[in-house]
C-alpha cells in the first residue's frame, strides 16, 4: 500500500517538541511531509494544494479560537470533499478546552477552582512529548496553478503600512521559495519592540527561568512590580505560549518538579506559576463553551450588562458586533482617542499606554492599572473598545486571554469586586516613588522632581520651568514642544462617578443575553444620561448597513454603476425609515 502523504499545517504551535499534532502526522509514517505555515483568508489555497500535491492526509493542531475554529471547519470540509483524511490534536493549553467544557456540564469554566475540578475529572496534564529527531522530506511542490487573491479593500493594517503589501504577489511568497513574509515584503515598517521570537529563544528563556529554583517556586504574582524591567518582574513567556512556540505543558512539568523539590515555602495557585497558567486554561475553556459571544455583551449569558460609553454596533440579525461603534458622548471618545495615544495627562497610563505601543508588552499589573482606568475606574468606556486596542498592540494577544481579562477589570464577568479600583496615582507610587518607569516612557517628564512625577498638573510654574516642561493642553490637538497636557479629568470625581454608576449596573442585573438588551429597552431601568453616567442615545440603524454599507463602498470603489444605483435606491428608503433611537 502507497505511504501517506501528509501536509503538515502549522498555526499557532511553532514549535517541534512536545507537539502531539506533529507526533500525529509523523506516527503516519508518511513517504512526504509538507510542513506549511499559510495565511489562507479565504481558504482558496487549500482546496487547490489538495488537487496539486495529491496528499492523502492534513494534520494540524486544535484551536479553539471562535475566528479558528469557522476557519478550521471550512478547511477540514474541503480535504473531505478531496478525499483527504483530517487529523486533529489538542496541544495548545494543559487540557484539551473541550475535553474541560465537557467535565464542566457543558459550561464555561469562569474561576481557577472550576476549572481544576474539570481538570481533575480528565486526569493529570499530558507530560511533554520529545522533539522529533528528523521530519521527512517534503514532496514536490508545484504551484502552477491559478492564483486567487484576497479581497484588500477593507485592510485592517492599512494604517500601519508604509509600503505596499507583496505577500501575495505569488502563491509561494514574494520570492516563490517558501519563505515566511519579511514584514517589509508586507509593508510594514521595521517591528519597533526588543523582544525576539522562536522555539530557541523560548526553550532557553525556560532553562534560565528554572535555573531560579528560589524564583520559581515561590513565585507570587500580585508581589511582581509592573514598574520593573531589564529584567522584567515577571516570566515573559505569553508571546511563546501565543505562537506555541513554548509548549504549556512543558512549562507546567518544569515548573511542578522544581515546586516539588523545594518544598516548604512554595508558593501555590493563584498567585503561582503554576497559577498563572490555570488561569490560561480557565480563559480558554470558558471561550471554547462560549464561542463567539464570549468576544462580546451582547447575547453573553455571563457577562453583565453595564451601559457604557461607545458601545459596540451590532448586526441585528446575529447579534455579533461589527468591529464598529457608536459614539454616544463625543468627550468619551476624546478620552478613548488620549488613552490610547498615552496623552491623558496621567504620567502613569501615559507610560504604560506608550510602552504597550513601542513594545506590545506590558506587565499584568500594568494591564490592569489601564484597563480600570479605561472601563469602570474612570472613563466608563465599553471594555471591548479597550480590547480591541490590546488586540492590535499586545505581541502576546490571545484572544481568550485578552477579552477574559478585560471583562475580569471591568467587572462583568470573573470578577465583582467594582469598588476595588486603581488610582493612576498612588498605584505607581507603590512600586516606583521616584517615577523611572515615567521617566523612560514619558521623556517630556524626565526632569519633574519625584513629588510631581505622577501628578505635574499640581507643579508650580517655577517648578516647570527648571524640569523644563509645561503641563498645557490636550495632548491631541497640535502638541507644543516641551509641553505635557493637562489631566483629561479630576480623578477623584470621575471615579465616585464610575462607582456609582457600577452600583446601580450591578442593582439592576442585566446579562448580555437579556431581552432588554438586545431589544434597548434596558434603558426604561437607568437613571437618563444626564443624571448619572449611563451610555447616551445615539442614533441607531440597529447595523442595518453594516454589511451592506461595506459592499457599497467596494462597489463604488470600484466604480461599478450597479452599486451606485444600489446605493440610490438605499438611500431613498434611508429617507423614508424615520430614525430610531436605542
Ligand atoms: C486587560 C488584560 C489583557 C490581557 N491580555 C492578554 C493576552 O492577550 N494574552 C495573554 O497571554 N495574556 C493576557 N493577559 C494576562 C497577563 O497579563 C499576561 O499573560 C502576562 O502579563 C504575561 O506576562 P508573563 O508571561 O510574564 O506572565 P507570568 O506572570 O510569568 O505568567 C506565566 C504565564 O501564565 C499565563 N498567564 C499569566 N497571567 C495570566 C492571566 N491573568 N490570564 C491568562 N493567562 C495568564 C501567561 O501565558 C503567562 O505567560 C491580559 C491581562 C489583562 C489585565
Amino acid at each position: 500500500m502507497a505511504k501517506p502523504r501528509v501536509i503538515y499545517w502549522f498555526r499557532t504551535d511553532l514549535r517541534l517538541h512536545d507537539s502531539p499534532a506533529l507526533q500525529a502526522a509523523l506516527d503516519l509514517e508518511p513517504d512526504v511531509l509538507w510542513p506549511i505555515f499559510t495565511w489562507d483568508p479565504h481558504y482558496t489555497l487549500f482546496p487547490k494544494l489538495f488537487k496539486a500535491w495529491k496528499p492523502t492526509h492534513l494534520v494540524f493542531e486544535k484551536d479553539t479560537d471562535a475566528y479558528a475554529r469557522s476557519r478550521d471547519e471550512a478547511v477540514a470540509k474541503a480535504a473531505q470533499e478531496a478525499g483527504v483524511k483530517v487529523i486533529v490534536r489538542s496541544g495548545r493549553t494543559l487540557w484539551d478546552s473541550d475535553g474541560i467544557v465537557e467535565k464542566h456540564g457543558g459550561k464555561p469554566t469562569m474561576s481557577i477552582t472550576q476549572l481544576q475540578a474539570a481538570g481533575k475529572k480528565i486526569g493529570p496534564v499530558a507530560r511533554p512529548l520529545p522533539a522529533p529527531e528528523s521530519l521527512p522530506d517534503p514532496g514536490d511542490m508545484p504551484v502552477d496553478f491559478e492564483q486567487h487573491f484576497p479581497d484588500k479593500s477593507r485592510d485592517f493594517n492599512a494604517g500601519y503600512r508604509s509600503e505596499k503589501d507583496t505577500g501575495y504577489n505569488a502563491i509561494a511568497g514574494p520570492n516563490g521559495d517558501f519563505a515566511i513574509e519579511t514584514l517589509e515584503e508586507l509593508g510594514f515598517s521595521p517591528a519597533t519592540t526588543p523582544h525576539r521570537g522562536g522555539e530557541s529563544i523560548a526553550l532557553k528563556a525556560l532553562d534560565e527561568l528554572i535555573k531560579n529554583k528560589r524564583y520559581t517556586a515561590t513565585f507570587e504574582k500580585p508581589k511582581t512590580s509592573p514598574a520593573q524591567f531589564e529584567p522584567q518582574s515577571t516570566t515573559l513567556l505569553s508571546p511563546f505560549f501565543h505562537f506555541g512556540a513554548l509548549s504549556v505543558r512543558l512549562f507546567y512539568w518544569r515548573v511542578h518538579e522544581v515546586v516539588e523539590s523545594f518544598g516548604k515555602g512554595a508558593s501555590t495557585p493563584p498567585e503561582s506559576l503554576i497559577g498563572q497558567v490555570l488561569f490560561r486554561d480557565m480563559y480558554f475553556a470558558a471561550q471554547a463553551a462560549l464561542g463567539q459571544s464570549f468576544a462580546q455583551t451582547a447575547t453573553n449569558a455571563y457577562c453583565r450588562f453595564i451601559p457604557w460609553h461607545l458601545p459596540s454596533k451590532r448586526n441585528p440579525e446575529t447579534g455579533f458586533t461589527t468591529g464598529d461603534y457608536h459614539i454616544d458622548k463625543p468627550e468619551a471618545e476624546e478620552w478613548f482617542q488620549r488613552w490610547k495615544a498615552g496623552v491623558t495627562g496621567f504620567p502613569w497610563i501615559d507610560a504604560l499606554m506608550r510602552q504597550l505601543k513601542q513594545e506590545g508588552w506590558i506587565h499584568h499589573l500594568g494591564r490592569h492599572s489601564v484597563a480600570c482606568f479605561l472601563t469602570r475606574g474612570g472613563c466608563y468606556v465599553d471594555w471591548e473598545r479597550g480590547a480591541e486596542v490590546f488586540e492590535e498592540w499586545l505581541i502576546d494577544h490571545e484572544p481568550a486571554c485578552n477579552i477574559g481579562n478585560w471583562q475580569w477589570l471591568a467587572c462583568v464577568a470573573f470578577f465583582t469586586q467594582y469598588f476595588r479600583c486603581y488610582s493612576p496615582i498612588t498605584f505607581g507610587q507603590k512600586w516606583d516613588k521616584n517615577g523611572d518607569f515615567i521617566r523612560r516612557w514619558v521623556p517630556e517628564l524626565k526632569k519633574v522632581k519625584a513629588k510631581y512625577i505622577y501628578e505635574p498638573w499640581k507643579m508650580p510654574l517655577l517648578d516647570q520651568k527648571q524640569a523644563g516642561v509645561r503641563v498645557t493642553g490636550d495632548g491631541l490637538s497640535e502638541r507644543q514642544e516641551g509641553s505635557y497636557p493637562k489631566p483629561m479629568f479630576d480623578f477623584n470625581e470621575r471615579r465616585s462617578i464610575c462607582l456609582s454608576a457600577m452600583k446601580n449596573a450591578y442593582a439592576v442585573g442585566l446579562h448580555g443575553n437579556d431581552e432588554k438588551v438586545l431589544d434597548g429597552t434596558w434603558r426604561s431601568l437607568f437613571p437618563s444620561p444626564d443624571e448619572a453616567e449611563v451610555m447616551g442615545e445615539y442614533e441607531s440603524d440597529y447595523g442595518e448597513n453594516a454589511d451592506i454599507g461595506d459592499e457599497e463602498d467596494r462597489e463604488k470603489l470600484d466604480g461599478d454603476s450597479a452599486g451606485i444605483k444600489r446605493a440610490a435606491r438605499k438611500n431613498s428608503t434611508d429617507a423614508k425609515i424615520k430614525k430610531q433611537k436605542t
